[in-house]
């Protein structure tokens, strides 16, 4: 783990009219470290991300991205500045290839006209070569010439993951990234998770708590908005404020 946190997020708070969604959380993300968020349903997690990602406003509070202040850059920015995103619903396009999909935000990522996505080879090269990449880090590159719609559950999640990692990013913020899968797909996501966190800060907001507390290296606990606690998943096992307000006396091997 770096000593200086890729994103730091200090008092960072969203209001809905006279609901508090997310209430002055402080958060650090380090590259070499899966970083989960875990809360009950209407907890603030999506809220959280949402702000981390630009796509809502804050109401306050600050963001910085390596030191720089990202608080009010809008969301396209902020990705090119190297905040990526993957979604709870799934975002690729059905119809294309694996590949074309990657290289579509990649190139939506290194031009301002994303949708002319049949220019020349030669001004796609470099947009081409990181959507490859992504798909071999992956582990999706076998399936590169396959139409998106025809993957199963698992590996399209995987590519959405890919196509993240397409747009060069140094965070990842996944939203969900094992939402439906099956065993075997979850035991694939999980060791994709634990290669990426060797080169970016990696933001988990997960329900499947046998996978959080197998691969996080850090867990913050969202309670109403608020973060009970933050620390190691042995920490935030045995933590009695933890155990009473969310986890109750649940087990976790
Ligand atoms: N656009 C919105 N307008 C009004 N209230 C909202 C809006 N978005 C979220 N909320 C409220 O903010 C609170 C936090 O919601 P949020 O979706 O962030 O929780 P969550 O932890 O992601 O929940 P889940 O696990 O169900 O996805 C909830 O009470 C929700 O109803």
């Amino acid at each position: 783990m770096s000593d200086a946190p890729q994103l730091s997020v200090r008092g960072l708070t969203r209001r809905f009219g006279g609901l508090v969604a997310v209430n002055e959380v402080n958060l650090d993300l380090h590259q070499g470290e899966v970083h989960a968020v875990i809360g009950t349903n209407g907890a603030g997690k999506s809220t959280l991300i949402n702000m981390l990602s630009g796509e809502i406003a804050v109401s306050s509070g600050s963001i910085a991205l390596e030191g720089h202040d990202v608080t009010r850059m809008p969301q396209p920015l902020r990705a090119k500045a190297g905040i990526g995103r993957s979604y709870q619903r799934t975002t690729i396009f059905p119809e294309f290839t694996v590949l074309e999909n990657c290289r579509l935000t990649a190139q939506a990522q290194a031009q301002p006209r994303p949708w002319r996505i049949w220019e020349s080879a030669q001004h796609c090269a470099a947009s081409m070569e990181r959507a490859q990449s992504a798909l071999v880090r992956a582990g999706l590159a076998q399936h590169a010439e396959r139409i998106a719609g025809s993957l199963s559950h698992g590996a399209k999640r995987q590519l959405e993951v890919a196509m993240c990692l397409a747009t060069a990013p140094r965070v990842l913020l996944l939203d969900e990234p094992l939402a439906g899968m099956g065993a075997e797909e979850t035991e694939r996501m999980l060791v994709l998770l634990q290669e990426l966190k060797q080169a970016h800060a990696v933001l988990l907001v997960e329900h499947d708590m046998d996978a959080v507390f197998r691969i996080a290296d850090r867990i913050t606990v969202m309670v109403n908005g608020s973060v009970v606690a933050t620390g190691t998943p042995d920490q935030i096992r045995t933590d009695p404020v933890v155990r009473t307000a969310y986890l109750g006396e649940e087990e976790h091997a």
